[in-house]
């Protein structure tokens, strides 16, 4: 087999590289290419990894017919159109905690910076002014630190915070009380924080809610003197209001890591008295560095090696260990996704996939993924796991999953059911050894077999003779059977052959088929 190819788009530790390649994969770093350099790279490589600088685009993912993931080193994954790589099958990881540390220091940094001028006293006094009477700090003990955003950065940054004896105040929504006991922060709204903070700091991602949460108008709510500081994302703050704030002493000190539009060229912030700025630095040190690239590569590997997803942003989670237990289930979930998409017909709208007896003990979102990538293959030839959720979604499936902790006749069983025109049919299969999947009941006739393959699904009425024709028939036309499995309702009434054959079954062998005596269904299956 060969080896999975990864793209490094941007510069990364060369730790990340040396990882991929002793996980098994092929690794190229061309980093600094336009999109249409990239879009032209891109379709031979099945992981790309990333930082902030590239932005992936639906073009990108258009063009990336082989690719299966993208790793980003570091936390922000608004470079990344993951709707779109979600609809394309591609799973979108990120690294959650590899920079917090280091970002929270630089926001520490940042306060202290505005709180005693130290980028302009440093330039003046290299100018050989010695200005020691032009600048006038604040302490920062006993001062309001007010977080926007209060999770792993913030909340790393309220203890450090807290060590330098700030009183810290946190506004987020998902805080619960407990969280902000046990940070040692006061959880307050918006207005109040605004009101009381003498120091801001911003800890959110860019999304609807947190975009623009520093306008104009929530600038002019802020206690006069304030200092305000952005390590999170350019956007959340009105870069014009601000800078009027910061002309007319409102704000008294204002430090992005940030901007709206970056790289930041031209900011019209750039030279406003009491601003200060760095160029989106916050990840940039060689811990966080190595932390995020070697996390990147492990969890990139893992996935394009052994299945592993960790950290994933558009599917659930599967440990390393979880993966090579999980996988002969994941097998068998999707041929009986499959084998009910190619059997049931019409418009399905309600799917209820139920896991009993060791099934039920086992991470049921990757079974879930893995039935409806193979029913949804009925509608699509590029579903997998990570898009076939979504795919459901849109069209409008009805998704159910059942957990039942009993052990029925078999230890460990997996239960599609589906809800057609003619009432619900169901399928369901065990594994045998806890390994090779196995089809036990079909439309609620107990059957065993092996769904592998170009099968032929055939119900007739039980009567004697019907093997030998159809086997005729088959030989006849030049079709050999490798394997017969046989199940009846009762005896004379409706029986299913499940056969499996050395090639694919063409429409003129079912017509012939459906001409047999007795015949009421023939179906080609293929696994
Ligand atoms: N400057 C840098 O180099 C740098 C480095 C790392 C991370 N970041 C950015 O920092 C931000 C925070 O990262 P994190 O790891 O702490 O993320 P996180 O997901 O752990 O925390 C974000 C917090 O924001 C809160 N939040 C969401 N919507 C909110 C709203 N409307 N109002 C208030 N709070 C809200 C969430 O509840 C959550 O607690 C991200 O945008 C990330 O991209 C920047
Ligand atoms: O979200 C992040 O992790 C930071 O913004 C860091 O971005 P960078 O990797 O481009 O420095």
């Amino acid at each position: 087999m060969s080896k999975p190819k990864v793209l490094i788009s941007d510069k990364m530790d060369p730790n990340a590289a040396r990882i991929f390649e002793e996980r098994g994969c092929e690794v190229d770093v061309i980093t600094g290419e336009t999109p249409e350099e990239l879009k032209a790279r891109i379709g031979d490589y099945q992981g790309l990894a990333i930082r902030s600088s590239t932005t992936v685009t639906p073009e990108i993912l258009d063009a990336a017919t082989n690719l299966k993931v993208i790793g980003r080193a570091g936390i922000g994954v608004d470079n990344v159109d993951i709707p779109y790589a979600s609809g394309k099958g591609v799973v979108v990881m990120n690294t959650p905690f590899g920079n917090s540390i280091t970002t929270a220091e630089h926001a520490i940094a940042l306060i202290m910076a505005l709180a005693r001028q130290i980028p302009a006293a440093n330039e003046q006094t290299q100018a050989g002014e010695w200005p020691k009477s032009a600048f006038m700090g604040v302490e920062v003990t006993g001062k309001v630190l007010g977080l926007i955003g209060a999770g792993n950065i913030g909340s790393i940054v309220a203890s450090r915070a807290l060590g330098l004896r700030m009183k810290v105040i946190a506004y987020d929504p998902f805080l619960t009380a407990e969280r902000a006991v046990e940070l040692g922060v006061e959880k307050v709204e918006l207005d109040a924080l605004l009101e009381r903070a003498d120091f801001i700091s911003l800890h959110t991602p860019l999304t609807e809610e947190t975009r623009n949460i520093l306008s104009r108008e929530n600038l002019a709510k802020t206690k006069p003197g304030v200092r305000i500081v952005n390590c999170a994302r350019g956007g959340l703050i009105d870069e014009e209001a601000l800078k009027e704030s910061l002309e007319s002493g409102h704000v008294a000190g204002a430090a992005l890591d940030v901007f709206a539009k970056e790289p930041a060229k031209d900011s019209p912030l750039f030279g406003t008295k009491n601003f200060i700025c760095t160029p989106h630095l916050g990840a940039s040190t060689t811990e966080a560095q190595v932390n995020v690239a070697l996390q990147v590569a492990e969890q990139m590997s893992d996935y394009l090696v052994n299945g592993g997803v960790t950290n994933a942003l558009n599917m659930p989670s599967l440990s390393a260990e979880e993966a090579p237990k999980l996988a002969p289930y994941m097998g068998l979930a999707e041929k009986l996704g499959s084998l009910v998409g190619q059997l049931a017909h019409g418009n399905l709208t309600k799917i209820s996939i139920e896991r009993s007896g060791a099934a039920a003990e086992l991470n049921g979102k990757p079974i879930t993924g893995a039935v409806l990538s193979g029913f949804m293959r009925r509608y699509s030839d590029t579903v997998n796991m990570v898009n076939a959720p979504y795919l459901a979604k849109e069209r409008g499936l009805d998704v159910r999953e059942i957990r039942h902790d009993r052990e029925g006749v078999y230890h460990t069983l997996i239960r599609v059911t589906v809800d057609t025109e003619q009432g619900q049919r169901s399928v369901a299969g065990t594994l045998f050894g806890n390994e090779a999947p196995r089809l036990v009941d079909i439309f609620g006739i107990g059957i065993e077999a092996d769904l592998k393959g170009h099968m032929l699904y055939i119900v007739n009425e039980d009567a004697p003779g019907f093997i030998g024709r159809i086997g005729t028939l088959l030989g006849e036309n030049g079709i050999n059977i490798g394997n017969f499995n046989l199940g009846r309702h009762k005896e004379g009434g409706d029986a299913v052959l499940l056969l499996s054959v050395d090639q694919p079954i063409d429409a003129d062998v079912v017509k012939q088929a459906c001409g047999l005596e007795g015949v009421k269904v023939v179906t080609p299956l293929s696994f």
